[in-house]
């Protein structure tokens, strides 16, 4: 069974960056790979891009494509075996995943982490209970660990920046170093999850890149994240002659799901980019994760970003049509 559960589904990296350039191209140039069957998109939480971009990837591929915001109109889903549902949950994940792959041939899902309890977080409950139980291929739309769609787009827009540099699919410029990538923690006034650093993270592992990680004290990520990494806690000396620099917030994950400090000296700044290019999964508070005049100026690449979203599903959703 091919889901697309995290980026560690992807076994041949440089295949699917080049395969990515040839549909970016050509986008419905698999329009076949679809056809006659169903997709079924599940949001337990909001969504802009992977909603629509994940519907449009999905059309370009000839599927016929279901959207539900099973969050607010479905039933709450039970996840434990043998309880009596007496409680606030009317539907078992055994029935309610069988049922959804009665009128679906794939199904995608975005759920959240409840950012309260870590061990039930990392259970990821919903998606593993939907790839148990019903039988059919599941795509990551982002989960309570994981977002696999957005650092897949994130690698497919700095492999073609450095295309534009000259060095086609090898994300290695001209004078034969290694483009720097950064990623670096900003503020920001909400607890958030861990899925979008912890896939950046483990994608870049495997590019052609030098990757630094700089974060406030109280912030480290997991070590499944992480690998060999070690943070670096001063922003500034991190930032030096960066070729890309990714901003993102995410809560403390030593002390689960707390938000330990808004520091705004870590918002990103056009003085603190230098000549770097900017991205951001998107959305964005502007002027407390990063101000206005990096986000309106020539080096940002969010749009890019957000265009790639489309190819990273096609070539998701292929993967798990195969
Ligand atoms: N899918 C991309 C990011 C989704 C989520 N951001 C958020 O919930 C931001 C909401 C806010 O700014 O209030 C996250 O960080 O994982
Ligand atoms: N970047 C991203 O996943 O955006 P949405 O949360 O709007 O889908």
């Amino acid at each position: 069974m091919n889901h697309y559960f995290t980026t560690d589904d992807i076994t041949d990296l440089p295949d699917w960056l080049e395969r990515g350039r040839a549909l970016a191209q050509d986008p419905i140039s698999l329009s076949h790979l679809g056809a006659g069957k169903t997709i079924c998109l599940l949001f337990f939480n909001n969504s802009l891009r992977t909603r629509l971009s994940t519907q449009k990837a999905a059309r370009n591929l000839g599927l016929e494509v279901m959207v539900m915001n099973v969050g607010s109109d479905g039933w709450n889903l039970e996840f434990e075996d043998g309880v009596r549902m007496d409680g606030g949950t009317a539907e078992h994940i055994r029935e309610a995943a069988g049922v959804v792959a009665q009128y679906a041939d794939l199904i995608g899902i975005r759920a959240f982490p409840g950012l309260k309890d870590r061990e039930i977080d990392l259970q990821e409950r919903v998606l593993k209970g939907f790839m148990e139980h019903s039988g059919i291929p599941v795509l990551n739309m982002e989960s309570a660990t994981a977002h696999p769609l957005q650092a897949l787009a994130d690698a497919l827009t700095v492999d073609q920046f450095q295309i534009a540099s000259g060095q086609a699919g090898q994300a290695i410029p001209s004078g034969g170093k290694v483009p720097k990538v950064v990623l670096s923690w900003a503020p920001h006034p909400r607890a958030l999850p861990h899925a979008v650093p912890n896939s950046f993270l483990r994608i870049f592992r495997r590019m052609p890149v030098e990757l630094v990680v700089t974060h406030p004290k109280g912030y480290e990520l997991s070590s499944w994240a992480m690998g060999e990494l070690k943070p670096t806690y001063d922003q500034q000396a991190a930032l030096k002659d960066a070729d890309f620099v990714y901003v993102k917030n995410w809560s403390s994950y030593s002390d689960y799901g707390k938000v330990l400090t808004e520091d705004p000296s870590w918002m990103m700044t056009a003085d603190k980019l230098g000549h770097a290019r900017f991205m951001h999964c998107l959305p964005v508070r502007r002027n407390v994760v990063v101000e206005d005049a990096v986000l309106d100026g020539s080096q940002t690449l969010i749009m890019e970003q957000a265009a790639n979203r489309t190819v990273a599903a096609s070539l998701a959703l292929s993967h798990m049509l195969r």
